[in-house]
């Protein structure tokens, strides 16, 4: 590099050839933030306070909590036409921005779509599946320390693709400002209803109603702790989408991509949140210091410095591995939200990546292009839950119920079977409602 770095890279330098490897990634990807034990009393207590007095005890946390204080919940009402204001007030550039990137999410939900099926065997019977949209459901978008008008598009037009009958969103506005783009963002998605409110009180409340906030079927939607722990706490009331942790960026780079472009990727989702982890691995050693050369440079100039140098300090990692072999083992052992394939031939190495919220394919595929406008979601499984769970998508809205219908014949040759199994399960009301429809 021509220039000096300005200061140190914050962030860790690992190597798999180090004893204390393994030990010191465990280290690393640990994230507990959904188990504190005081958010999880004051939780409670919001969801109770809110169970027991509805719209007071949501006009007394906005209180608290954002700093608001109306005297109603009206006040905290924005129905359709003040969303559609909001739309027609911004500047051309950001209207046409939301509805590109509106229009590209929902061509990409659309093929998501899960429909009805059903099949006949032999003797009449059919058999299949019905899918159904939910009645309603609750989108949480944040709005604490950050807006996210990005968030309430890839929340709500998957809903809107399933056929949900009815979407209400909630958004805090802390001392009363309201994000302009967030409602006008609700407005192109197709949102009915928008309530004010936000944390642990805007969940309770979508949970299990109040006079104002209808109950949902299911509520959606990133957020800080409290809304986590507050989700977490009324699964089983409503369905909820997942846990959603930090944000996480895992690129895999051959050397070949600009350490400028790779750096400012890691300070893409490091700026999200002094706990976002942003790790880079490479199997060349030239390359990893090129980067850390970078990332010391274009540090100062960050608006966002402060949360950058947090995320990387305590999360973020440089890691040298021996080969792509090993490279695409550590993603699978990371399983993270993002992954991008920072490599001359990304093809060749998907087949082998098993876990990852998202894959991003090549040297131009920038992680931010999927947090806005690309068209796939940007609420992804994180802290390895990739191992295990999906991207936000049309399925989120859908539910599936089986279908059965026998015909006599059908009744006939299934009974036996049903009341022997019944039998053996000394169920004996099962095996005699079986038998009743067996031919005699
Ligand atoms: N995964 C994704 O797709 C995605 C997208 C956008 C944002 N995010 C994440 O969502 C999070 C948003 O957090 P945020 O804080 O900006 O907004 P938020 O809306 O989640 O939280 C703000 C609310 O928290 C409550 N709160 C704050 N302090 C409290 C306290 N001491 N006691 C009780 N309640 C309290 C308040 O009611 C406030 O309205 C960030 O971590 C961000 O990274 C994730
Ligand atoms: N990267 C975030 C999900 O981890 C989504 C987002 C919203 N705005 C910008 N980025
Ligand atoms: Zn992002």
């Amino acid at each position: 590099m021509s220039e000096m770095p300005s200061s140190a890279a914050p962030l860790a330098r690992l190597s798999s050839r180090d004893a204390d490897f393994d030990a010191r990634l465990d280290a690393l990807l640990a994230w507990e933030g959904v188990s504190d034990a005081e958010v999880q009393t004051r939780v409670d207590e919001i969801i109770r306070a809110v169970r027991r007095e509805g719209d007071l005890a949501l006009l007394d946390c906005t209180r608290r909590f954002d700093r608001l204080d109306v005297a109603s919940m009206a006040e905290l009402t924005l129905e359709a036409p003040r969303l559609a204001a909001a739309f027609a007030g911004l500047p051309d550039e950001q209207r046409e921005a939301l509805e590109a990137a509106a229009g590209r999410i929902e061509a990409y939900h659309q093929r998501q779509r899960g429909e009805s099926w059903q099949y006949q065997e032999a003797d009449g019977t059919v058999l299949g599946q019905k899918v159904t949209p939910l009645d309603r459901v609750g989108v949480y978008v944040p709005g604490g320390k950050a807006a996210y008008p990005s968030s309430v598009l890839m929340n709500v037009i998957p809903a809107r693709v399933a056929g949900v009958g009815e979407v209400v969103m909630v958004v805090p506005t802390p001392d009363g400002a309201v994000n302009e783009l967030v409602l006008a963002a609700a407005h192109v998605a197709g949102v009915e209803r928008v309530f004010t409110i936000g944390g642990a009180q805007a969940v309770a409340a979508l949970a299990y109603g109040t006079e104002s906030v209808p109950r949902v079927d299911k509520i959606v939607g990133p957020g800080n702790i409290y809304v986590a722990t507050a989700k977490r706490a009324v699964f089983g009331q409503v369905g909820i989408d997942m846990i959603a942790g930090p944000s996480e960026i895992l690129v895999v780079s051959d050397g070949g991509t600009d350490p400028d472009w790779l750096a400012m990727d890691l300070f893409s989702q490091a700026e999200h949140d002094e706990q976002a982890q942003a790790i880079l691995i490479s199997w060349d050693r030239a390359h990893l210091d090129e980067v850390e050369a970078s990332i010391s440079r274009q540090l100062p100039g960050m608006e966002r410095r402060t949360i950058i140098e947090a995320s990387l300090g305590q999360r973020g990692a440089l890691i040298e591995v021996a080969d792509e072999a090993e490279a695409l083992a550590l993603v699978n052992r990371i399983a993270p939200e993002h992954l991008e394939l920072s490599v001359a031939e990304p093809e060749r190495l998907l087949d082998g990546v098993r876990h990852a919220g998202a894959i991003f394919m090549g040297r131009y595929t920038a992680e931010v292009l999927g947090d806005y406008c690309a068209g796939p979601n940007h609420v992804l499984p994180t802290s390895g839950t990739a191992r295990f769970s999906s991207p936000l998508g049309v399925y989120d809205f859908q539910k599936r119920s089986s279908i059965i219908h026998c015909t006599a014949e059908g009744a006939n040759a299934l009974g036996p079977i049903a009341s022997i199994l019944a039998r053996g399960e000394s169920l004996t009301a099962h095996a005699r409602a079986a038998e009743n429809r067996i031919k005699r």
